[in-house]
């Protein structure tokens, strides 16, 4: 399948941090997981793809385009869709406002047109009904779908969504799932966020990041196999698992190297990935 996005050697620095460190992947259509802890570079990468931050070194192409010349930087910023961590909305607009205000800046300049955009998006994302209420006096979930809305604006090829579920309720969270899952059909979407439940149930693929660094890029199969054999129940604390926890049941659950005989337990996508992240400088002991 050929690539929406492909990148090369991505570094930036901030002073002597390397927030970003020879970066190189390829997006294709679908939703891709993007998974780290905090500080891991994941908001840098997607700010650096979304043009917001140039990159130090390395480059990339988004549908062909090369955000390396003025020309090239303008056709990807209209073929992108971006959800920033924080949305800047202003407190006062109304849903219309704040995604019409985006549409302008995306160059729909056609006064009807752009206005039938805003009502297709934010239909899209359910709040038809609410276009005319104030930013300020919508729910967390809703102003998430506001900002999701004005990332649809134009049906952007690639979307950037860094984590848009943060602060959901769980069905709130639930909902937006469903958005994403929508948006990523036939679309490439990279999401950003810190909910492992997320990617096992929407992502066709994940990256795993820490130190600005891809320490893992496949499918969630994969990420979850990675702790076959390596998640176990016992019924007292196990000293050398990397990690583990007292289950409601009262027995303890551990991820790490089982001892002889231990009764496994099937793996989880998190336990993969905390798997993963070990040995690159993290503690994942509980
Ligand atoms: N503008 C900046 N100036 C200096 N350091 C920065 C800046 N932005 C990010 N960093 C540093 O770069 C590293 C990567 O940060 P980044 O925000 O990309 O991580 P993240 O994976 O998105 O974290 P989180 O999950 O907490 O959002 C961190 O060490 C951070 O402190």
């Amino acid at each position: 399948m050929t690539s929406t996005v492909s990148a090369s050697g991505l570094s930036l620095h901030y002073g002597g941090t390397r927030a970003l460190d020879d970066v190189s992947l390829r997006l294709t259509p679908g939703v891709t997981g993007l998974l780290g802890p905090n500080g891991a570079g994941k908001t840098t990468l997607l700010r650096v793809l979304a043009t917001a931050v140039p990159a130090q070194r390395g480059r990339f192409t988004v549908l062909g385009h090369d955000p390396g010349s003025t020309r090239g930087r303008q056709e990807v910023r209209r073929r992108l869709g971006y959800l920033p961590q924080t949305p800047g909305f202003h407190p006062d607009f109304t849903a219309f406002e704040f995604v019409d205000y985006v549409a302008i800046l995306k160059e729909i300049n056609n006064r009807a047109a752009r206005h039938r955009e805003v009502r297709r998006v934010l239909d899209e994302v359910d709040l038809g009904d609410v276009r005319g209420k104030r930013v300020k006096k919508l729910s967390g979930g809703m102003r998430q779908r506001v900002a999701l809305a004005a990332a649809l604006v134009g049906d952007p090829g690639f979307m950037v969504l860094d984590e848009p579920t943060v602060g959901l309720d769980p069905e709130q969270r639930m909902r937006f799932r469903e958005l994403i899952a929508r948006a990523g059909e036939g679309r490439t979407v990279l999401l950003s966020t810190h909910q492992t439940e997320d990617v096992a149930m929407l992502c066709h693929r994940v990256l795993v990041m820490a130190g600005g660094r891809i320490h893992f890029d496949g499918t969630p199969a994969e990420l979850t196999a990675r702790a076959a054999g390596r998640v176990w129940s016992s019924a007292e604390r196990a000293p050398d698992a990397k990690a583990g926890w007292r289950t409601g049941a009262g027995t303890f659950r551990n991820v790490g190297d089982p001892p002889p005989g231990a009764e496994l337990l099937d793996p989880t996508l998190e336990d993969g990935y905390l798997l993963t992240l070990d040995g690159h400088g993290l503690a994942v002991t509980a």
